[in-house]
């Protein structure tokens, strides 16, 4: 029996207590641990079996993550499985009261002259100008110091108060059923997707002429692109709330109708999910050589999702410097990427679930695309089907990375409240509600991230209170249309590629100086 059981705990009458030090220590160590409502846990053995994937759960160690836990699991996780994996009470580093500030020789000096009028001491010789300035460098350190001391206390009350709106604000959208999921929208949904493959096959199995063909490929594309948001609820268990029969449901979407492996997407997406924005660790922003939304990206930055350095090479220099122009382009061949990265997922990760079925799928999908490709009366039109129902996909991926491209990248640390990152990071786009089919409710990418168990259906109710929590909190709530949030990723693609050209240009100068300083010189 592993040491941290729960009937360990039980027995355990005098409840061990793990400092800051210690626990960093045994993080150090190599320990896997991480807080949670003040209680210290340790996963080395349960990491690789965690069913929201490896990634996700290593990228949330080291520090505390009582509302990403919230956010992402079931009570039954939080209340009961997490037990498991206790071992100790936390307790976080007091700061030294003020008071209690040991006062060196020199500052108790300090002190003494501002009892003293200040220019007796100076004019009557007692202290020297050199002194003088010391003891004011002094007093202006000990100030700082206290500036920043209150400073740190206003951020962690207010942060305080972020964390209680934030359960206050959980608990409203529970009493409100907004948790629940509203079976009757998938049958709508389900008669919008029939309607689509219905006259995706019939332009294309009965077509005569090539734009027959090409029509048929576009509502394909179309098929597809309204697919994925229902295997983006079975990917969040959001369909039965059963993670087996959800799993099943997102392979029987993704692998064996889309041909993409819905493991490789909860793999990346529940890390994305924690560490939004964050350039070393969401693999969701890490897309060189074709786009960089930071210039952090320059630095040969290192993966910890992808496990390898980025670099930032001559490919990449090239791209960026146009990639507000290529931004549509490279995204519309985002679906065949998915493929390779459904494949080096399958054939490479370790502890996949359902792996042979995922495999299985995609084979089914290959079979049933080439066969109805066959259908096709020359090569020429079978390519350019596949082009463009494949391309014709691409609004989704506009889609997906709009919400996160035009916003912060930052690090600010792990104190940052779960909820404030989230909305730092993501914004939600508003469009009429008739237009909700469009973007699968999805849209509300912000509400989203606060609470990935929502229903989408039910995201654009949760709005009026999440613009309410800002409001109370002070957190900024980023809202644009679609255009505007168009805009606004362009608008930071171009100020990357702006800072490539201006570097080379600098690099070119530089040269061109020491070229003729060279010629100069002989
Ligand atoms: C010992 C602690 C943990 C246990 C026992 C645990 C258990 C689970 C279980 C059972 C699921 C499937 C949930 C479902 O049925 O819907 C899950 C999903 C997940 N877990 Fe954990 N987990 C733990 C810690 C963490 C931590 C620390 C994180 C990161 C903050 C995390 C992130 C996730 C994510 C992102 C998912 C996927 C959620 C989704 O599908 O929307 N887990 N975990």
């Amino acid at each position: 029996m592993p040491p941290n059981t729960v009937s360990d705990v039980l027995t355990n009458s005098t409840r061990s207590v793990i400092t800051e030090d210690k626990f960093q220590e045994l993080i150090k160590q190599g320990d896997k641990l991480f807080v949670y409502e003040s209680k210290v846990y340790k996963v080395n053995n349960f990491i690789a079996k965690h069913p929201g994937g490896e990634a996700a759960l290593a990228s949330a160690l080291g520090r505390d993550v009582t509302d990403e836990i919230r956010s992402m699991h079931p009570p039954k996780v939080y209340e009961k499985m997490i037990n498991l994996y206790y071992l100790g009470d936390y307790m976080p580093n007091m700061p030294a009261p003020k008071t209690a500030f040991k006062k060196t020789k020199q500052q108790q000096n300090i002190q003494q002259q501002q009892k003293e009028p200040v220019l007796e001491l100076t004019w009557e010789g007692g202290m020297s100008v050199k002194a003088y300035d010391d003891a004011i460098e002094e007093l202006y350190k000990h100030h700082a110091k206290d500036l920043v001391q209150d400073l740190k206390a206003q951020q962690d009350l207010d942060n305080v108060k972020i964390r209680e709106a934030y359960r206050k604000l959980e608990q409203e959208i529970h009493t409100r059923g907004l948790f629940k999921c509203n079976y009757y929208k998938y049958a709508k949904e389900g008669c919008r997707y029939a309607s689509l493959l219905f006259l995706s096959l019939w332009f294309t199995l009965y077509g005569t002429q090539t734009w027959h063909y090409m029509v048929g490929a576009a509502f394909l594309a179309g098929f597809w692109h309204q697919l994925v948001f229902a295997a983006h609820d079975a990917g969040h268990n959001g369909i039965t709330g059963k993670s087996e029969i959800d799993h099943i449901i997102g392979i029987i979407i993704a692998d064996f109708i889309g041909g993409l492996s819905i493991g490789w997407w909860k793999d990346n997406h529940n890390v994305h999910h924690i560490v939004t924005n964050h350039p070393e660790h969401d693999p969701d922003i890490q897309h060189l050589p074709f786009l960089a939304i930071t210039n952090k990206f320059f630095n040969n930055i290192y993966s910890t999702y992808y496990k390898r350095v980025i670099p930032f090479d001559a490919a990449s220099k090239l791209f960026i410097r146009y990639q507000h122009y290529m931004y549509y382009l490279v995204l519309s061949f985002g679906r065949f990427n998915l493929h390779r990265l459904s494949f080096v997922y399958l054939f490479t990760a370790k502890n996949v679930r359902n792996r042979m079925l995922e495999l299985s799928g995609i084979t089914f999908f290959f079979i049933w695309f080439s066969a109805l490709l066959s259908t096709l009366p020359s090569w020429n039109i079978r390519i350019a089907y596949i082009f463009v129902s494949y391309m014709l996909t691409f609004p989704l991926h506009v889609q997906i990375t709009l919400s996160h491209f035009g916003m912060s990248t930052e690090d600010k640390g792990p104190n940052e409240p779960f909820p404030a990152k989230m909305l730092r990071t993501t914004m939600d786009v508003d469009c009429p509600e008739w237009l909700d089919w469009f973007h699968g409710g999805l849209q509300y990418q912000a509400v989203h991230h606060l609470f990935p168990r929502i229903p989408r259906h039910n995201l654009r109710d949760c709005v009026p209170l999440v613009r309410q929590f800002c409001d109370e909190v002070g957190l900024h709530y980023y809202m644009y249309n679609f255009s505007t949030g168009n805009g606004v990723v362009l608008g930071t693609l171009k100020s990357v590629a702006d800072q490539v050209t201006f570097m080379k240009e600098v690099a070119k100068n530089n040269a061109d100086i020491w070229a003729g300083e060279k010629q100069h010189a002989h």
